[in-house]
């Protein structure tokens, strides 16, 4: 049977859950028809007529089912909320580096199935302890928000961005060269360096890009750039290692 696993929906589990429901309704099926529990019932509750005890269990088995309903759609949305959670970065309300991860190894394996083009962008804001330090961490969370809020505004729709540390970040650039991804990098490189951050200095970042090459694992398409920003760095910060380096 075909594994259909949705995000929040997994067709073996509720297959599973279904059944278990079913073999324990056969059991209780069993056991009252052998007790004869129908007919004991309901001698017993003519005896107590007078307390509405009918009623009561008519009621009760009327609202089960629904309550069942909405419990079920509560913890349903509760789960939703969590997944959320646990794929969000606090601070800046974007991916954080679990999913990012989890989302780059996806597209990898999509990249070299269909043999499409994928590519990613790390960056690392300059001498960031150095903001930190001058105007102390709230401003320094703030910087790291608009940052985040730049970014995200400066990339497509289909490209994913997300905070992989404290102030580096990543786009995974979907059906996108390498060279495709040094222009946007270069881009987001001058849109950073003109953009004003409330502090008197100058806010910069470097960055490096990577192209997947064919049968790539994803750790190595990692390293490449996490080594192009690090070049980046030592060659005086506020550039961009393309990806035909
Ligand atoms: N305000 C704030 N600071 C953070 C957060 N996460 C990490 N940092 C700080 O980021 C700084 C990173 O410093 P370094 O790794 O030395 O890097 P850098 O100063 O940016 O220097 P280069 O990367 O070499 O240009 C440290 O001071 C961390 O405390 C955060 O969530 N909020």
């Amino acid at each position: 049977m075909p594994h259909f696993k949705h995000k929040y929906l997994d067709v073996r589990r509720l297959g599973s859950e279904l059944l278990l429901a079913g073999l324990l309704f056969l059991a209780v099926f069993l056991i009252a028809s052998e007790l004869e529990l129908a007919d004991q019932l309901y001698a017993w509750t003519r005896h107590l007529e007078a307390y509405n005890l009918d009623e009561f269990l008519i009621s009760a088995c009327l609202v089960a089912p629904f309550y069942l309903i909405l419990f079920g759609y509560r913890r349903l949305v509760e789960i939703r909320a969590l997944v959320e959670e646990a794929n969000t970065d606090v601070l800046t309300g974007i991916l954080n580096r679990r999913r990012a991860m989890d989302v780059l190894a996806g597209e990898v394996r999509r990249a070299h199935r269909y043999r499409r083009d994928l590519a990613i962008i790390l960056f690392d804001i300059d001498h960031f302890k150095d903001i930190n330090d001058e105007y102390g961490h709230p401003v320094g969370d703030k910087v790291l928000r608009q940052f985040a809020a730049l970014a995200g505004r400066r990339i497509r729709n289909l490209d994913l961005l997300a905070r992989t540390g404290g102030e580096e970040f990543m786009v995974i650039a979907t059906e996108t060269s390498g060279a495709g991804a040094t222009e946007l990098a270069e881009r987001l490189r001058v849109a950073i360096e003109t953009t004003g951050f409330g502090i008197e200095r100058t806010v910069t970042a470097s960055f490096g890009v990577s192209q997947l090459r064919p049968g790539e694992s994803f750790a190595a398409l990692m390293q490449r750039a996490d080594e192009r920003l690090y070049w980046a760095k030592r060659e005086g910060r506020n550039r961009v290692a393309g990806s035909t380096l």
